[in-house]
């Protein structure tokens, strides 16, 4: 019988009023923040309510009203790659780190506790990406820790096809997961149909 693997979650979120300014030109900014606080409450209550997750992490300058039970990883400024690549090395570093991290968009209002179950199922060697409805984006990343404690994170254009490539200059395999609720995240107006789960309009 296979060890019992530890997993984490981890939720990278700009500062309050920072994010989802591709909303800008569909809600008042009040409404974007509280679209923005709705998500990750979202996000978080799914990563609580996973069965294989055991403690989840933000990864941001503030905690968004989220409770104290959520450890807040700071961010140096310098955008997501370098946020995550932060806290990546700080968990990694740590004593008790987990032997898997799952890194989650914070703007996934369809995202379900079992849909975070899946990725953390990934097979010991294995990094499981979940695209978003493009196929060319990533939603969410399940790292096996220590294997991917180098992971160079590459979110930006084609991240999926990037995060693919790292995970085998790793010598890692690669598991796609595709599900409604990792693949639905906010980011156009167009999209916002898809945020009535966590917010109405
Ligand atoms: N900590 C941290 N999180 C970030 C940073 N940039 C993006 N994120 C988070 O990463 C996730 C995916 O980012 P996007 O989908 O591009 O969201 P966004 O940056 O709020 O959206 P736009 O402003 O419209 O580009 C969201 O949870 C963001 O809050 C960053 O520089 N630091
Ligand atoms: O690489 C990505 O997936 C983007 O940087 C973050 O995703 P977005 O398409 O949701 O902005």
């Amino acid at each position: 019988m296979s060890e019992a693997t530890v997993t984490w979650a981890l939720i990278p979120i700009k500062g309050s009023g920072e994010g989802k300014t591709r909303l800008a030109d569909a809600l008042s900014e009040s409404e974007r923040e509280a679209l923005v606080d709705a998500m990750l409450r979202h996000v978080a209550a799914a990563a609580k309510g996973a069965g294989r997750i055991a403690r989840t992490v933000l990864a941001g300058p503030s905690r968004h009203g989220l409770d104290a039970d959520i450890p807040l990883i700071g961010d140096s400024g310098k955008g997501l790659n370098a946020a995550l690549e932060g806290a990546l090395a700080q968990i990694a570093g740590m004593d008790g780190r987990p032997d898997r991290l799952i890194v989650i968009a914070a703007d996934l209002p369809r995202v379900t506790a079992l849909d975070l179950d899946l990725l953390a199922e990934a097979p010991r060697r294995s990094v499981a990406i979940a695209p978003d409805r493009h196929g060319t984006g990533t939603n969410a990343l399940s790292l096996p820790l220590p294997e991917a404690a180098g992971f160079r994170f590459c979110y930006g254009t084609d991240s999926a096809a990037r995060h693919r490539e790292e995970a085998e200059r790793l010598g890692l395999t690669v598991e796609t997961i595709l599900s409604e609720g990792l693949e639905k995240d906010i980011d156009e107006p167009c999209d916002l149909v898809d945020a009535r789960e966590v917010y109405t309009f």
